[in-house]
């Protein structure tokens, strides 16, 4: 049998602790708020914005949603970033992927305030989780580790690999659960022999976007597998990197793509916001 781990309900409890928080820090005057900045026509980021602004309404959290445009240039960007970062009225801050003309989320997120970042993609915040130090990780990161305690995996000692090694899932992803004391290995696409690798795995997270990656051959009949891929369909719906029907009864348990770690990393972003905010 294997077990589905929904993120659908922790996202509610998540969502629930957000809004009464929220609440709170409205009664003291302060008035959480998070920017989203957006430079792209990507329709999953578009899709994830528009989560990001419901969720955030439904939660006492203001959003304003900084439309810049897919002609938008680095320099625009960065000093929207600037100009967000020195506003005081604003405590979270995240600026959208993919972003235009090939410029990397590393380079423009340093003109994040690292107190306002709370998408952890300014490289200072990855350096600071690394280091062990406070910081917001990425809340899609986070919601990996979110969705494993809620379920009570235990993480101490057991095999963790990651496969993807991207700034704002993979190599946080691995840091969190090499914080929690996994052994962890990070797969990519030049790792010989992903299948060996990845069937080590008491814990294997993947976060790839490639639909379908993962199969049978993949993993041990003991392992819990977190998938953290949203590949658009054909048919508009939304697949995971892993191939759900080759895993089921063949896995310990499975997070759903849809209502897996969708949800939590949505509801993580506001918790950010309101840390952020209650500082
Ligand atoms: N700086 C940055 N950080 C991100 O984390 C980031 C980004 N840019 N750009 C866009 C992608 C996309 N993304 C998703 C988050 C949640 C769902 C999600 O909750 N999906 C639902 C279902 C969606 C559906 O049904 O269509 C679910 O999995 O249940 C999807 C996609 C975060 N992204």
């Amino acid at each position: 049998m294997t077990a589905i781990l929904s993120g659908t309900e922790l996202g509610r409890q998540i969502r629930a602790k957000v809004s009464a928080e929220a609440a709170a820090l409205s009664e003291r005057g302060v008035h959480p708020r998070l920017a989203v900045v957006v430079a792209t026509d990507d329709e999953s980021s578009a899709w994830y914005v528009r989560s990001i602004a419901k969720t955030a309404a439904r939660s006492g959290v203001r959003c304003d949603v900084v439309d810049l445009g897919a002609a938008a240039t680095p320099a625009g960007i960065t000093a929207e970033l600037a100009r967000l970062s020195a506003d005081p009225a604003v405590h979270g801050i995240i600026l959208q992927t993919p972003l235009p003309g090939g410029a990397r989320l590393e380079e423009l997120a340093t003109a994040i305030d690292p107190a306002k970042d709370i998408d952890g993609a300014n490289p200072l915040s990855l350096g600071r989780l690394t280091a062990g130090l406070p910081a917001h990780p990425p809340a899609t990161a986070a919601a990996v580790l979110a969705l494993l305690d809620h379920y009570a995996v235990p993480l101490a000692g057991r095999r963790a690999v990651v496969v993807g090694r991207s700034t704002v899932v993979g190599k946080p992803a691995a840091q969190l659960l090499l914080a929690r004391n996994a052994t962890v290995t990070i797969c990519h696409r030049h790792t010989a022999d992903l299948a060996a690798c990845t069937r080590e795995a008491d814990v294997l997270v993947v976060a790839v976007g490639r639909a379908g990656l993962i199969t049978a051959e993949h993993v041990a009949p003991h392992a819990v597998v977190v998938d953290v891929g949203t590949n658009p369909t054909t048919d508009g719906g939304l697949a995971g990197d892993a191939d759900a029907r080759s895993l089921t009864g063949r896995v310990a348990a499975l997070t759903p793509v849809p209502g897996g770690v969708g949800p939590v990393t949505t509801a993580l972003l506001l918790r950010h916001t309101i840390a952020a905010a209650s500082r």
